[in-house]
């Protein structure tokens, strides 16, 4: 398939053991769960539950004081970001970190080149036809990437132009730019309107079915992470309280306990579904 070629298999990221203390406050207590190759696996839980915790040691940039983060198999606890960023790491951010002076495709180039040691001009020189089919090779998948996402016609626009929704996009597509192997999503319909969420729902829908990539995303909006989740982890104060597939964290009473205060799982999801649509 050609969209598929973009990426390079799915990766299986597994979580265990894993504490983190900021002084003593302790924001992960023991926590441990698997991502699937190929699955979307979302991590949710109230404020303050430790959820972006886990993401910054997921991508390298916190580092626990126990356990590991297991990737294909291989402990990567204590590899830094651009490391992981070769192995196949690439995440957006819950505020949007793109360049907004520069053009949508070259924000996308740079997702790629950030990570690259050698500069791409000395590449060109040193290497030749090797670097010029390598280059070939990235504008393609840029262009594959733009054409997929549907922002072709707002490649040449400044990001400081665009409207909140695309440039959420953009930074989804900046990220795809890295070829990731397990792609990590930071709350990427916060501050949404209901179009833009379902846009978005669907283009993640879309690269877990024609890139095959594994992505693991931490979202508040609860209807569409029960929409889109193969598997949901749920963490309170730094702990995993329920997991599962979406219906079955649904009906967790230990869930409805820690969102609403109160067990009953179908008065939290009356609200949480209220909320969706007040949004
Ligand atoms: N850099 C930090 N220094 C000190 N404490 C921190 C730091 N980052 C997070 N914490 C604390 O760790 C706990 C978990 O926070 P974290 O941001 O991971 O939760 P969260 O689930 O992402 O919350 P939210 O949904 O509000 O973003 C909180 O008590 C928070 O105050």
């Amino acid at each position: 398939m050609q969209a598929r070629a973009g990426a390079q298999g799915a990766a299986r990221l597994k979580v265990e053991g894993l504490s983190l203390s900021f002084g003593g406050l302790k924001a992960l207590r023991d926590v441990s769960f698997e991502v699937e190759p190929g699955s979307i696996t979302a991590l949710i839980g109230p404020n303050g539950a430790g959820k972006t915790s886990m993401f910054n040691c997921i991508s390298g940039f916190y580092k626990p004081q126990a356990g590991r983060i297991v990737y294909d198999g291989a402990d990567v606890t204590r590899t830094h970001p651009p490391e992981r960023a070769k192995m196949g790491f690439a995440r957006t951010f819950q505020n949007i970190a793109l360049f907004r002076g520069m053009t949508v495709l070259d924000n996308i180039k740079l997702g790629r080149h950030a990570y690259m040691k050698t500069n791409l001009l000395q590449a060109l020189a040193y290497w030749g036809p090797a670097a010029r089919e390598e280059m070939e090779l990235r504008a393609e998948v840029e262009q594959r990437i733009i054409d997929f996402l549907e922002i072709n016609h707002i490649r040449n626009m400044p990001v400081a132009a665009l409207s909140y929704g695309l440039q959420k996009r953009v930074e989804l597509a900046r990220a795809l730019a890295m070829r990731p192997r397990i792609l990590l999503l930071d709350e990427p319909v916060a501050g949404m309107n209901r179009e833009e969420t379902e846009d978005m729902a669907r283009f993640i829908l879309d690269v877990k079915e024609e890139w095959g990539t594994t992505i693991l995303m931490v979202e508040h909006d609860m209807s569409m992470v029960m929409d889109i989740s193969d598997h949901v982890v749920v963490l309170n104060f730094g702990e995993v309280i329920s997991s599962g597939l979406p219906h079955e964290v649904q009906a967790d009473p230990h869930v409805a306990e820690a969102y609403l205060g109160s067990g009953d799982p179908a008065a939290l999801m009356a609200r949480l579904k209220a909320e969706a649509g007040a949004a």
